[in-house]
């Protein structure tokens, strides 16, 4: 069984339809990346798969079930715009995301929060903002606010984790500190991601799978009538890993194919 079956989804707001004829099922450790025409409804595809909204046709499953009507532990998203609490300092507002995650109360105390505060400033070291620990979110720039939300998302270690263009605001120094970050993440904790990207290069250094959304059909009287869908679904080869058409062939056969 497929960790995620999304089963003929649409999506409409009023009479725009924005996704139509979704169907794709996602093994569990899959990293999708998705890339499509600016407003083809890519943000709107990870608000239906975190529950935040509700398909208007279709169904999602998650390990079998229907998607949960609200967001919850299991999934957590990474927006565009940096989503941290102004009021609470980096560390503070790492820890609140691990507080969170560890106590349905909220708050941490003796060993536990001793123990927090350490995972918390080590996430705060693995984004790059280590010394920045004391500062509150307010005096940090925007790429490191930036870098601040995806610890956050991080550290709660969603299974499912969505992130919607998250290094696009980052300077290419720390987006590609941040994507080895990511990867390692991905690997170490069996993270399902699905990540939209306006770079073509990016979805394919990162993703195991890269889809385009666009739309098929066309009505030029009344262009909101049709809505996007899944035009190309690709499978992408790790490095190291031979892509798929050579994978069944042996590493001889497979180098020497690939300087055919
Ligand atoms: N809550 C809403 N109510 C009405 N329309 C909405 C709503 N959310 C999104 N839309 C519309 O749905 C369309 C898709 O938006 P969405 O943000 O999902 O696109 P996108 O592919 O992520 O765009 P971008 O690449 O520019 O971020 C847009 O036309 C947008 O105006």
């Amino acid at each position: 069984m497929a960790y995620i079956e999304i089963d003929n989804v649409a999506k409409r707001y009023g009479a725009t339809e924005v996704l139509e004829r979704l169907s794709l099922t996602v093994d569990e450790r899959a990293f999708v990346t998705i890339v499509g025409a600016s407003g083809c409804g890519k943000s709107t595809f990870l608000r239906l798969l975190l529950g935040a909204e509700p398909p208007s046709a279709g169904e999602i499953r998650l390990g079998g079930e229907p998607l949960p009507a609200e967001p919850d532990a299991r999934r957590g998203i990474v927006f565009q715009r940096y989503s941290v609490f102004p009021h609470l300092t980096a560390l503070g507002n790492v820890l609140l995301a691990i507080e969170l995650r560890e106590s349905r109360l909220g708050r941490l105390f003796g060993a536990s929060r001793r123990r927090a505060v350490a995972e918390g400033q080590a996430m705060l070291e693995r984004v790059g903002l280590g010394h920045a620990r004391d500062q509150y979110a307010t005096a940090l720039s925007g790429g490191m606010q930036q870098r601040l939300s995806i610890a956050q998302s991080l550290v709660r270690r969603p299974p499912l984790m969505l992130l919607d263009e998250p290094f696009g605001a980052l300077d290419p120094g720390i987006r590609k500190d941040m994507h080895a970050l990511i990867l390692e993440l991905w690997e170490n904790e069996g993270l399902t991601i699905f990540m939209v990207t306006h770079d073509l290069e990016e979805g394919f250094h990162l993703g195991t799978r890269l889809l385009v959304f666009d739309k098929v059909r066309h009505d030029p009287q009344a262009p909101e009538r049709y809505g996007a869908t899944i035009t190309y679904d690709l499978p992408v080869a790790r490095r190291g890993e031979p892509p798929p058409e050579l994978a069944g062939l042996d590493p001889t056969q497979q180098e020497a194919l690939r300087h055919a």
